[in-house]
């Protein structure tokens, strides 16, 4: 079983994730790591802290010489942002009162609708939603992608499953519907798009919409996908509502911030078919089992089916609305406008790169449930003898 954790808050010191059941072996350098992070903070449209702050990574246990060991993995991701925060997120008391005075302090009293603020506030007991909005930042996504990382390495090197993430839509714009799958050998291409497009025409004119709502004053949400090549037919289950692998890929996503919605295969646009036209019929073609589409995106009864996985998730427009949306002000229960200070227009693009890690995770875990093994030569191995012990007819 493999198993997550994250903590952190955005202005913090830094960032830190824990991946525990990675078995030994897994090639993962501190690089890999930076490089990953870097393709999150790419995108048209994010706001002006993707500009001037770095990720810092250290692989902080579990690591040795490029090498997994087969303890919990831990990643430390700092924020550069830190020395202007220092007081403010002080984790001890903080001495000389006077500076908790200066602006940066000032509580939080007008809460942001679509984000976590106001609840958060009545929920934990806080007068400011300073700490609300600290710990349910979507910069906590850098963590995952860090854990993802060595999830990704894991699949490949073990299974030889490789991961593509891309954007679908972006507000109104989307491409079209029998557009061409972005394969692993495109990945380089969709990371210079400015917005993760593969459909040349597309991205432009998301790139425009973009541009548009910005000057507008407004924020756009949109589409992602991430699908994986290269999976084994048989990770996840049909017996129970909880080993259902659409329903933990779906459970996954549904957490990352903003995600308001997922598609496995055509999802919802398969509702609209009928049965004839819904379904992947299965044929023999030179010896082996085929299927004529994939409409069901690699997953039919909770299991991968060994087709290409491909599964949505759709983002919300950003809370953080500049043409600010009516609040109250929670100090003086009057009439205001939320709270407004820099913030991104657009950030589906790095969303993709977010949900590419929460699919790598899920998969991983799925992968060591079905193959075991405390190193990568043993998940290999088991991998390769449940295969080679599919009967013939069947393959
Ligand atoms: C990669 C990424 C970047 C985001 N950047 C911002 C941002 O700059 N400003 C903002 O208001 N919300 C941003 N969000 C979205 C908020 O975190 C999200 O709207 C908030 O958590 C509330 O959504 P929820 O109801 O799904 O939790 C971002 C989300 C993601 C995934
Ligand atoms: C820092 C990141 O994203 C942040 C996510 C975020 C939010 O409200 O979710 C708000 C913005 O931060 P701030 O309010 O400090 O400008 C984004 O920049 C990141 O992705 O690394």
């Amino acid at each position: 079983m493999l198993r997550w954790l994250t903590a952190g808050e955005s202005h913090g010191p830094a960032l830190v994730g824990v991946l525990e059941g990675m078995p030994a072996g897994v090639a993962v350098t501190t690089t890999d790591v930076q490089e990953a992070l870097a393709r999150r903070r790419l995108g048209y449209g994010r706001g002006a802290r993707m500009k001037f702050e770095q990720d810092e990574v250290r692989l902080l246990g579990g690591v040795r010489h490029g090498l997994t060991q087969g303890g919990p993995v831990a990643i430390e991701v700092a924020n550069t942002e830190w020395p202007k925060w220092v007081e403010v997120m002080a984790s001890d008391p903080v001495a000389d009162a006077s500076v908790l005075q200066r602006a940066r302090n000032a509580p939080l009293t007008r809460p942001r609708p679509g984000h976590a603020d106001l609840v958060g506030m009545r929920k934990y007991g806080f007068d400011d939603a300073r700490p609300v909005l600290e710990r349910a930042s979507a910069r906590e996504t850098a963590t995952r992608v860090a854990l993802g990382t060595v999830a990704a390495r894991l699949l490949e090197q073990a299974a030889g499953i490789r991961l593509v993430s891309h954007v679908v839509s972006i507000g109104p714009v989307a491409v079209p519907d029998d557009a061409e799958l972005p394969s692993p050998d495109d990945v380089a291409a969709l990371d210079a798009d400015p917005v993760r497009c593969f459909d040349a025409d597309a991205s432009a004119a998301m790139v425009a919409e973009i541009d548009e709502c910005h000057k507008d004053g407004d924020t756009l949400g949109g589409v992602v996908e991430v699908l994986a090549y290269g999976v084994p037919s048989g990770l996840g289950s049909y017996v129970h509502a909880d080993r259902r692998l659409d329903a933990r890929l779906a459970a996954a996503l549904m957490g990352v911030q903003a995600i308001k919605g997922v598609e496995v295969g055509d999802g919802f646009r398969t509702a609209a078919r009928r049965g004839s036209q819904a379904h992947d019929e299965i044929d023999r073609v030179d010896g082996r089992v085929r299927r004529r589409s994939n409409r069901a995106g690699g997953l039919e009864g909770g299991m991968t089916n060994g087709e290409i996985l491909r599964v949505r998730a759709a983002m919300k427009p950003i809370s953080t609305v500049p043409r600010a949306l009516a609040t109250i002000d929670t100090s003086t229960g009057d009439a205001a406008k939320a709270q407004h200070q820099r913030s991104d227009v657009c950030a589906v693009p790095p969303a993709a790169v977010v949900a590419e890690a929460m699919v790598a995770l899920v998969l991983a875990d799925a992968l060591l449930e079905k193959t075991g093994g405390d190193s990568v030569a043993e998940v290999r191995r088991n991998l390769e003898a449940y295969l080679d012990a599919v009967p013939e007819l069947l393959r």
